[in-house]
């Protein structure tokens, strides 16, 4: 810190010198990292190997599957430990060529408590000091720092790994650095003054998502540096930063356990893969490795080779019919949960289906023999034993087997039938002897046999002798004896009937997403899969789009691991009605002492016009405040005539680009998409249609369906065809909220013939009707 002696620099000029001082103290650094990493990399050449491997894998951050990017993650780990100053100093040189164009953001004076003695301190992205180790820049996530987001001026106290401390502010400034100059820089007596955010929040939204370290808000410092909470659950409205406090959050949790936590410790479930692609680059800009990232399908999907995940629900090409959704509602509801782990515990009586071995094509260790010895221990094993001692003995049962094997005709003949090329790779060694040909036959007819029958090995090791999907399906049979249908609606006959769907899915190799956690779930019960304890951190986004049973597996898969949920209850557009009560439901999976729930109200991503209209969009919705942006109305048009509202498609496309605003056209299908893309080819205009979450976000005008557009941003929003007949009643408001609430500058909404009667709810003067 700056003693008192220092100038109080009070203006631009004066803070520009300061800047130019510290800047040219980050150049000299510079140089010298620059001339140890020359030095190191003279001596050790072969870390140039290493590093480059490094550098290869830091390209594939987030993976579509878990163990790739555990192992990814585990291989940086140790190339990280084996680091050396060359290593050292190149991370130290990519600290400070981040740190030399905009060294800091922020000033605080401050005088400890009681103590009459000035302190200064700059705040940036990360911290530096000079040669004589005083703190020119102190990192963001610095306890110290934390006064900057939290406190007005005056008495203000922060949390050190040592307690509370107190201090009184005197000053907090904050700057516009670009290019080691000072744009503006103005004090404040706010925690972070809105004068600095509109600067922020007025610029283009790009392809990608920028961190928030400067304007980091009270309320999302809150999320930010919560260590306490084992469920810190964040509801905020559609813009308020959610997404944006987490990444901060996880670059703050690396930093405040540095040593003891790595990147690979911390998973986030995103809504899809063009969402990761959306955030990638916040961590790496924050200094920071990104965390493993991947989306619930992927998780549960990669257990599940052999069985296709089908959903039609999400993608709103199929409508669900009445009974479908209580049956849904059920199977996903954490009661479910509850039940099928008391159906686990039958089967430690009996009740568990079996399948044979085979070898050869044929039974070889029987279903009825498996059960037997299953069922042979006494009730003190529980299925997890159970497994074990099962898996034990039929190993014994297999090797006992290879003597008599051996005998049988079809080991002499395929003996007989080689030639000498292939009796040699069946050697230990190529010129290895024999005492007699007896004793050569037996040793050749043992490799034989034990070779061929390494596959029934494999399938007891891998427990392929348990029957999951007729486990599964004798479960939901049970369904109506552990569960009163009634409470759901539901009719023993609906319930017979929807068993049915899952077993004939089950006959095409499909699963519903419904039925995927709990088979999951009844597979790790069974086979006593214990959860992922090395995992320490567990970020769920769009929590709305969760189902409570799929959390609780979460809950049960990462038993040792603190959960940060965030989402918008008002989003809720897979879920639907059920997301009302998550809440209350999550709550029960933690203890309530652990549990903080956090709101955030305010809305940063819209112009005050736009969240305006969005808001007026809900019936009660949680609470949702504006941030005073000034902007356009949105507007809408209604019209009879396909031609006429195509035309004013590209009206509106051409006004917005010649604003230098980048439109998304949201449709509510895949389909309509192609339509809009299509007829847009026709007129020349270039726009990208996103398919799939497997796609990139290109700049420019894109076409994109609802359910992709979770979690994105735009510029400008055109809402097409929002008509009475695409969005017929009350279980599209929630989709309607969350697609208007992607708009940051513009929205403008079209409609066929009569708009949807969801927005009769919403004021006129909210918008303009063209
Ligand atoms: N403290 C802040 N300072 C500057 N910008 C902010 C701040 N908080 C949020 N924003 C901006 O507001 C926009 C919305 O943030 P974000 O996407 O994190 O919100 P969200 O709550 O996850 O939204 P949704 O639920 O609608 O997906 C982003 O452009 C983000 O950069």
């Amino acid at each position: 810190m700056a003693d008192s002696h220092e100038p109080i620099r009070n203006t631009q000029a004066a803070e520009q010198q300061y800047l130019d001082d510290v800047v040219q103290k980050i150049g000299q650094a510079q140089k010298k990292a620059q001339v140890s990493i020359d030095q190191a990399a003279n001596d050790e050449k072969s870390i140039n190997k290493h590093f480059g491997e490094e550098v290869k894998l830091n390209f594939g951050d987030y993976s579509t599957n878990l163990e790739t990017a555990l192992s990814i993650h585990q291989q940086q780990q140790m190339l990280a430990e084996r680091e050396n100053s060359w290593q050292q100093s190149t991370r130290r040189l990519n600290t400070l060529n981040r740190l030399i164009d905009n060294p800091y953001f922020a000033r605080l004076d401050f005088h400890e408590h009681g103590e009459p003695k000035r302190e200064t301190i700059y705040i940036g992205l990360s911290s530096f000091t000079d040669k004589n180790d005083k703190f020119l820049i102190y990192d963001w996530r610095a306890p110290i720092s934390s006064i900057y987001y939290d406190g007005k001026l005056g008495e203000v106290t922060y949390q050190t790994p040592d307690g509370e401390q107190s201090v009184n502010i005197t000053l907090k400034r904050q700057f516009l650095i670009k290019k080691g100059q000072i744009e503006s820089m103005f004090d404040t007596s706010e925690t972070i003054g809105d004068q600095m955010l509109l600067e922020v929040l007025g610029e283009k939204s790009s392809t990608q998502m920028k961190s928030i370290v400067t304007t980091i808000q009270k309320e999302q410092n809150k999320i930010i540096r919560n260590t306490k909470a084992d469920l810190l659950f964040v509801q905020g409205a559609a813009g308020s930063g959610k997404t944006s406090a987490i990444l901060q959050r996880v670059a703050y949790l690396l930093y405040r356990y540095r040593g003891n936590l790595t990147s690979s410790q911390v998973v986030m479930f995103s809504p899809n893969q063009l969402f990761n692609d959306y955030i990638e680059n916040v961590l790496p800009e924050l200094g920071e490795q990104n965390m493993v990232q991947m989306t619930y399908q992927q998780y549960v999907g990669r257990r599940l080779p052999n069985l296709t995940i089908v959903n039609p629900t999400t993608h709103f090409e199929t409508p669900q019919t009445e009974t479908a959704k209580k049956i849904s509602h059920l199977k996903t509801e954490l009661k479910f949960f509850k039940v099928l782990e008391s159906y686990s515990r039958l089967l430690e009586k009996g009740g568990m289906y079996f399948r044979d071995l085979k070898f050869q094509g044929k039974p070889y260790l029987t279903k009825e023999k498996i059960a037997e010895i299953y069922y042979s221990f006494n009730e003190n094993y529980h299925l997890a034993n159970r497994v074990d001692s099962t898996k034990e003995k039929l190993m014994h049962m297999l090797n006992s087997r290879i003597t008599p094997e051996t005998k049988k005709s079809w080991v002499s003949k395929l003996i007989e039938g080689m030639d000498k090329e292939q009796l040699q790779t069946l050697y230990d060694r190529p010129d290895q002897e024999f005492e007699s040909s007896d004793a050569e036959y037996k040793f050749l007819s043992r490799k034989i046999v034990t070779q061929a029958l390494k596959p029934v090995g494999k399938g007891i090791n891998r427990m392929r002798f348990f029957n999951i999907q007729a486990q599964y399906l004798h479960f939901l049979k049970q369904v109506p004896n552990l569960v009163k249908l009634a409470d759901y609606g539901l009719t023993l006959e609906q319930w017979q009937t929807g068993l049915e769907e899952v077993q004939a899915n089950f006959k095409n190799h499909e699963i519903n997403l419904d039925d995927v956690t709990p088979f999951l779930f009844l597979f790790d019960l069974i086979t006593g899969k214990n959860g992922d304890r090395s995992m320490r951190f567990i970020f769920i986004d769009e929590i709305q789009d969760y189902t409570p049973f799929q959390l609780a597996y979460l809950q049960n898969r990462f038993p040792k691991a603190k959960f940060t949920m965030l989402g918008d209850l008002n989003q809720a557009i897979f879920t639907r009605t059920e997301s009302r009560s998550l809440l209350s439901q999550v709550q029960k999976l933690f203890d309530r002492d652990k549990t903080e729930v956090v709101q955030l109200t305010r809305s940063y991503r819209s112009t005050k016009p736009i969240t305006e209209f969005t808001r007026a969009i809900l019936k009660n919705g949680q609470k949702i405040d504006t941030f005073e942006r000034e902007g356009d109305l949105p507007n809408v048009m209604v019209k009879n005539d396909e031609l006429a509202l195509q035309e004013g498609l590209l009206a509106q496309l051409k006004s917005n680009d010649e604003r230098k605003i980048t439109t998304a056209i949201i449709c509510k299908t895949k389909l309509e998409s192609e339509a809009v893309a299509k007829y847009l080819q026709l007129q020349d205009y270039p726009a990208t249609l996103i398919r799939s979450e497997n796609q990139r976000l290109a700049a420019g005008t894109l076409v994109i369906p609802a359910y992709l557009a979770k979690g994105l941003e735009f510029d400008a929003v055109i809402l097409w065809d929002l008509s009475a007949k695409n969005y017929p009643d009350e279980d599209d408001r929630q989709l309607v909220y969350t697609v208007a609430s992607r708009a940051m500058h513009r929205l403008t909404i079209f409609a066929k013939d009569q708009v949807t009667p969801i927005l009769d709810a919403v004021s006129k003067q909210l918008y303009v009707q063209e």
